[in-house]
């Protein structure tokens, strides 16, 4: 697995960090690790003056412990490229994304950039979306609004699940102070019509349902290729 997650990261990285990359999108999880590795490995193919917008904590110490600069959106509101993880990718390019809590600013600094490209292991590969991710789909929720919020959610037909800390009594909080509620909708058969309906319920935040916003995805495979899907 960890072998699938370092194939992806170096195929997209070679392709797309080019040295004309001046500001790159550095997303979140386990499969960014190696995204960083390979930009260690590789500062001579980098621009000189590369600057990388993380999507929060974990990747900004990763990224500071490696020697990379790290700026604002503020600084710079356009961001060349961004890559990230994903937790499930369907034939469209739909993904859900959230399963380290990082979706709000993920979708920003994605929605920031001018190219946003998706690195994964062959487990985040389906046809539609609720194939392979069981947890659900999820959804950042300011606390005050959370019981309301549930309620809308099970009339939907989701279920929902507040999702809680390990190592940590109560909820997972996340880097904005907000709960994340992992909802299971089962097969989502049309992912744009479903984000839209949930996050216009007062008090979401953001939804960890990407549409539309992907261009291309590497899938690191057991067999040691890496597949490749384009918008
Ligand atoms: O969306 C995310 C965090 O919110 C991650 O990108 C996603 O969970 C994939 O993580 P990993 O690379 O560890 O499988």
């Amino acid at each position: 697995m960890e072998k699938a997650k370092k194939d992806s990261a170096y195929r997209a990285g070679a392709k797309h960090i080019t040295p004309e990359t001046r500001v790159l999108g550095v997303g979140s999880g386990s499969t960014i690790v190696y995204l960083v590795h390979y930009l260690r490995e590789n500062r001579e193919k980098l621009h000189p003056d590369l600057v990388c917008i993380p999507t929060g904590f974990q990747s900004r110490q990763l990224l500071v412990e490696n020697g990379f600069r790290v700026a604002e959106l503020d600084e710079f509101p356009v961001i060349d490229v961004a890559i990230d993880g994903a937790d499930e990718v369907d034939a469209s390019l739909n993904v859900i994304k959230g399963g380290g809590a990082a979706h709000l600013r993920e979708k920003v600094v994605a929605s920031a950039a001018k190219d946003f490209i998706i690195i994964a292991d062959y487990r985040k590969m389906s046809e539609q979306l609720g194939q392979q991710w069981k947890q659900g789909v999820p959804i950042e929720v300011i606390p005050f609004a959370l019981s309301p919020v549930m309620a809308r959610l099970k009339e939907m037909g989701g279920a929902p699940t507040l999702r809680m800390a390990q190592r940590k009594a109560g909820p997972v909080v996340t880097d904005n102070g907000n709960f994340v509620v992992d909802v299971d909708f089962g097969l989502i058969a049309d992912p744009a019509s479903l984000l839209a309906r949930t996050k216009a319920l007062a008090g979401v935040v953001e939804v960890g349902l990407f549409c539309s916003m992907a261009r291309i995805a590497y899938f690191g495979m057991a067999d040691g290729s890496v597949q490749i899907r384009e918008a």
